[in-house]
């Protein structure tokens, strides 16, 4: 019935794409509809527009958002799907994340062209990233390496890579897989020394507060789990930086009612860097990310912050 069609918000691009019809075929399974029960809204935001330009100069997260945000404000969608990575702490008044996909593998793949491994590149090789945290972890781990801006979605970013622009870029690999890409990947980075970003490689389910309806249906499709690793990671980076001028990594590892946090925050160069491992259960996710962060900002510093 048209009157219960069930509207899904999305951005354009190959992974937003994936991402939409990968919920759509959870909700399916979950519910035993059919496909025509859902429509996918493909819906064009600033940050989709802006390609030349680090989004940490143009104004950060929001801008992969905000159109997404007023169409689900506006009742012309009735759920929005996002990568987590890429969601601000703060969301508009009446809007929430109200579900979590189980994630899928969060660490960092490189893929190579002159070397398999980022250890193994020429001295002075030159990376494409356009991520502050990618290009400080890199720097941290070798000062010789050239780190160029290099945006675009993920085929693009591959296909300029395999034209030589690059010896080497750094991407998701959740994204990678998503994508069907991930025979690309030379090596994946380990998460204990290359910490991801906080909510990378799970898919966010932004709805409309108080809508009983949509929130019955997503239900079964949310990984409790996942969302508890996601309280966790949001409350550290809500506390430490909404500028997105701070290369920032976190990330909370789920096992069972346990949960492990290991949180870091560089300069953008590399050469400082502080790091914190805290262990406590589920139930005091979002107290850890928060202490994390409280603990960070302490041993950093004000000038760290205040530095750019
Ligand atoms: N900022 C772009 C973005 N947002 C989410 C992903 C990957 C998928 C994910 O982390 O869930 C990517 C691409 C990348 O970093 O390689």
């Amino acid at each position: 019935m048209q009157t219960d069609l069930i509207r899904i918000g999305t951005r354009g691009s190959d992974l937003a794409l994936a991402q939409a019809r990968e919920t759509r075929t959870r909700l399916m399974v979950a519910h035993g509809l059919p496909e025509d029960a859902f429509a996918i809204v493909v819906i064009t935001t600033t940050g989709d527009r802006i390609t030349n330009r680090p989004l940490s100069e143009v104004g950060g997260k929001g801008l992969f958002t905000k159109e997404i945000e007023e169409a689900l404000l506006d009742r012309r969608i009735d759920l929005a799907v996002h990568s987590s990575k890429d969601m601000p702490t703060l969301l508009p008044e009446g809007l929430e994340l109200s579900a979590f996909l189980q994630r899928e593998d969060p660490r960092d793949a490189f893929i190579g062209k002159t070397a398999p491994t980022i250890e193994g590149l020429p001295e002075g090789a030159v990376v494409g990233s356009a991520s502050l945290r990618r290009q400080a972890l890199l720097k941290r781990m070798r000062p010789d390496l050239q780190v160029v801006l290099f945006r675009g979605n993920v085929p693009t970013r591959l296909a300029k890579l395999h034209a030589g622009e690059v010896d080497g870029t750094l991407l998701a690999q959740a994204g990678l897989k998503r994508l069907g890409l991930e025979a690309a990947t030379t090596d994946l980075l380990p998460l204990d020394t290359f910490p991801p970003a906080p909510g990378q490689g799970a898919i966010a389910i932004e709805t409309r507060v108080g809508d009983g309806r949509i929130a019955a249906i997503l239900q079964p499709i949310h990984h409790a789990p996942t969302g508890a690793a996601l309280a966790c990671e949001r409350a550290f980076l809500g506390a430490l930086d909404g500028s997105c001028k701070t290369p920032i990594a976190g990330y909370a590892k789920v096992d069972g009612e346990a949960l492990s946090f290991h949180g870091m925050i560089l300069t953008p160069d590399g050469v400082e860097a502080h790091e914190i491992r805290l262990n406590g259960t589920l139930a005091d996710a979002v107290g850890i990310g928060a202490e994390a962060a409280a603990d960070l900002r302490e041993r950093a510093g004000p000038h760290f912050f205040a530095t750019w």
